[in-house]
């Protein structure tokens, strides 16, 4: 297992592929640690090499010192300063998006290009996320997890036996890392620094996604000149995980030009 020692304690990481490959740099969702790629990275181009983590509070990695999506930016650019030793193409998936497009704004320098995925500039409301943490604070995270599920996943994929492994992870998360991330999604607001962004970009969404539906996630693309807006039938908020055949055949065109 691999560590990068923050101020705060331990951030968990994984690398993946050919020494001295270009690096493809992936942030996850709420809830989700660093297997959330798992389906996914096998299918990528064999000549890169796969950075994941899991994000402050998730994971095995230690709960952070902030709860903004800054603090989240600021180990993402530790691990490209870090760990990547360069500028990387940045996948960020819901809540990772949001910091992939916080990093992308405040470092630059350090994205070759940028992937946004089921994300948007702005999730939910100040209103919602508080709710979520009345909720969790009252009962737990089990308590909300089957909730959950409907927003992650359409209905083929909650009938599998999988989804208990997917609901399993969500309802061990660590609450105060949960928390945490709820508080950053509840201030996060990244719609004008994300129209001033200038760099190759694919944004992805699903079609039956409960949680970033694809106009939303449409409205984040358009904030960004010639941004390629795909959108997957049938996938929900995780398509990564739900259809990573078809994620794949979107991410590795935009992976192979961006990595040359
Ligand atoms: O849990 C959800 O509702 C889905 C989600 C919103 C932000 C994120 O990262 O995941």
């Amino acid at each position: 297992m691999q560590v990068l020692t923050r101020p705060y304690g331990a951030l968990h990481y994984r690398i993946d592929g050919p020494e001295g490959a270009p690096i493809v740099l992936f942030a996850n969702s709420l809830g989700t640690d660093l297997r959330l790629w798992d389906a996914l990275i096998p299918l990528l181009p064999s000549g890169l090499r796969y950075l994941r983590y899991d994000k402050q509070g998730h994971g095995l990695s230690d709960l952070g010192a902030g709860d903004r999506i800054e603090d989240h930016a600021a180990d993402a650019i530790a691990l490209i300063e870090t760990v990547a030793g360069g500028p990387v193409i940045f996948v960020g998936l819901s809540i990772g998006g949001l910091i992939a497009q916080a990093v992308a704004s405040r470092r630059p320098d350090l994205l070759r290009a940028l992937v946004l995925s089921n994300t948007a500039a702005r999730l939910g409301t100040a209103e919602s996320w508080q709710q979520r943490i009345d909720a969790i604070r009252a009962g737990g995270l089990a308590s909300i997890a089957a909730g959950i599920m409907d927003r992650w996943f359409g209905p083929a994929f909650r009938a599998t036996p999988e989804l208990a492994l997917w609901r399993n992870m969500l309802a061990r998360s660590p609450a105060e890392g949960y928390v945490a991330a709820c508080t950053a999604l509840s201030q996060a607001d990244q719609t004008q620094a994300t129209a001033a962004l200038r760099l190759p970009a694919l944004v992805i969404a699903g079609d039956s996604d409960g949680a970033s539906p694809a106009d939303v996630v449409r409205a984040t693309a358009a904030l960004i000149p010639g941004a390629d807006f795909r959108i997957i039938p049938g996938a929900g908020h995780l398509p990564c995980i739900e259809q990573p055949a078809a994620y794949a055949a979107i991410l590795t065109p935009f992976l192979e030009r961006h990595s040359q």
